[in-house]
């Protein structure tokens, strides 16, 4: 459950303060997910990673499953950040490190009890049984993603911020990524919120929200 209220957040400018989030408010009941759109540049990876614990809020309040972000310090804020499970555009998979090494490299970070009938389910339902020996640049793009998905699940996280993660797929790859996504985030009843251009992809979502001068409609 995530409950947003008056969220602002901006940036310097050239020495100038950009406004970015103006009094935005999000609430998003247990297990929902949204698809978030908005134009390029209005604010939906920084909305992303306040939501991740990466930035500060200038004001406002961010709960996320009981935990205040605005009111945590660096080191709660770093055990929240290992409660959820973020996946990128663009991979972030250890090139030096094969498919089975970069799924357990940060579960084993974050949560290292974790059993092995957990990791052969969920690399089972990503269909990544015969990849696990290889190198990243040995597999495709939806090959990739699907192992980011892996990473950032395996720890069982509270909460997914998926932050376009099918910017670098063609279409057919998009939709399979997208429905294994909202798939496996159903099955965990926890909250998923992505980024993404897509009014197509958006479809899968319990929620659209879009972000459009500071704030979502
Ligand atoms: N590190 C930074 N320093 C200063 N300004 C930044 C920084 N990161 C982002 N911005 C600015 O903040 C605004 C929001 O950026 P953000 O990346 O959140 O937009 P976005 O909606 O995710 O865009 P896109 O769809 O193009 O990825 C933009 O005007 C961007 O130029």
């Amino acid at each position: 459950m995530i409950a947003v209220n008056n969220l602002c957040f901006s940036r310097e400018d050239g020495g100038h303060s950009h406004t970015i989030l103006d009094q935005l408010n999000l609430t998003v009941p247990v297990a929902e997910q949204v698809a978030l759109l908005g134009d390029s540049g209005s604010g939906k990876t920084t909305l992303l990673h306040l939501l991740a614990g990466l930035l500060r809020a200038d004001s406002g309040s961010i709960m996320v499953n009981n935990h205040e972000l605005t009111r945590c310090d660096e080191h709660q804020l770093s055990l929240y950040r290992r409660k959820i499970g973020l996946v990128f555009q663009h991979y972030q998979l250890l090139e030096c490190l094969t498919v089975r090494q970069n799924i357990l490299f940060q579960h084993r970070l974050n949560a290292p009890a974790q059993s092995a009938d957990d990791f052969a389910h969920l690399v089972g339902t990503l269909g990544l049984e015969d990849k696990l020996s290889a190198l990243p640049h040995q597999l495709s793009g939806g090959e990739q993603q699907r192992v980011g998905i892996a990473r950032a699940l395996l720890h069982n996280p509270q909460l997914v911020l998926a932050d376009e993660p099918t910017g670098n797929l063609d279409l057919k790859r998009s939709h399979q990524v997208v429905k294994l996504l909202t798939t496996l985030c159903r099955e965990r009843n926890i909250n998923l919120i992505m980024v993404t251009h897509s009014h197509q992809l958006a479809e899968y979502f319990d929620n659209v929200k879009t972000l459009k001068d500071g704030n979502l409609e």
